[in-house]
């Protein structure tokens, strides 16, 4: 059988147990290394970017996922053109690893907005994906709407409880000074402070910032193509 890799792409801004959890469970229904994908320019998020650069997130996930067996890193997209469609990555993917096949892992509220993503159609043909349930976006009615606006899209439901954290509200908690309470590990609580001398406004405001003396590395310094892709 072909080797099988689920790719989980994402902003992380920050990362969370909520991933954390899809990814380990992902990796044991399917017994394939889970590959995150943090994204340099997220398509749907043009008009408000990540606050966090690209190197602090992708420091993050990397502390996020330290320890866990069965994932890794890929900075692939930071070679790809912008902003950072998953049709390109999965065809740069597919061209370097010919013979492997790609599951693509999504929470439901990007399944219900699938058909808005560039090339959607091009993209179903190319991969199938595993869909983790988000509060408002039961999987068989998103699927079912999907399916008739994509009907070469192929999902499947990932077995999960509802984790229903975001990194959004874990920003909006964060600016208030309130504590995280484990949603984020303190490890990669300690890589946004570190960060919080550069650009990172989440992290200014972050309650117990410090100066950012040893701010970690600034923007494109990370290793290319680094672990997995
Ligand atoms: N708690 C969760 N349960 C299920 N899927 C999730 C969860 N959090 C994120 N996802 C999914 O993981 C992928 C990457 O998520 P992303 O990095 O945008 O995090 P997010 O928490 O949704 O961030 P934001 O609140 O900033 O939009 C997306 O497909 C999203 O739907
Ligand atoms: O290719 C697209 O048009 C596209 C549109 C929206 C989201 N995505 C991808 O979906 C993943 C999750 O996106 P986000 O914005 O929820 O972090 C991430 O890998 C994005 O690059 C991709």
């Amino acid at each position: 059988m072909n080797p099988r890799v689920v790719l989980f792409g994402g902003t992380f801004d920050p990362p969370h147990i909520g991933h954390l959890l899809m990814a380990q469970l992902a990796h044991e229904e399917t017994q394939a290394e889970v590959w995150w994908l943090p994204a340099p320019v997220p398509p749907h998020k043009l008009d408000a970017p990540p606050a966090t650069p690209y190197d602090v997130r992708v420091e993050m996930v990397r502390a996020l996922v330290a320890g866990h067996s069965g994932m890794q890193v890929s900075t692939i997209e930071a070679e790809l053109p912008k902003p950072s469609y998953t049709v390109d990555t999965v065809a740069a993917l597919r061209q370097r690893h010919p013979g492997t096949s790609f599951l693509f892992l999504i929470g439901s509220d990007s399944l219900a907005a699938l058909d808005t993503w560039h090339e959607a159609a091009r993209l179903t043909e190319a991969v199938s994906f595993l869909v983790a349930v988000r509060s408002g976006y039961p999987f068989a009615a998103t699927y079912e709407r999907m399916r008739s606006k994509l009907p070469r899209l192929v999902a499947q439901p990932l077995e999960m409880p509802l984790i229903d954290v975001s990194s959004s509200w874990i920003r909006e908690r964060a600016a208030r000074g309130l504590p995280l309470c484990g949603v984020v590990p303190e490890a990669v609580v300690r890589i946004w402070r570190r960060a919080c001398g550069a650009s990172n406004s989440f992290a200014r405001a972050c309650s117990g910032c410090g100066s950012g003396g040893d701010a970690v590395k600034g923007e494109g310094s990370v290793a290319r193509g680094t672990e997995a892709g």
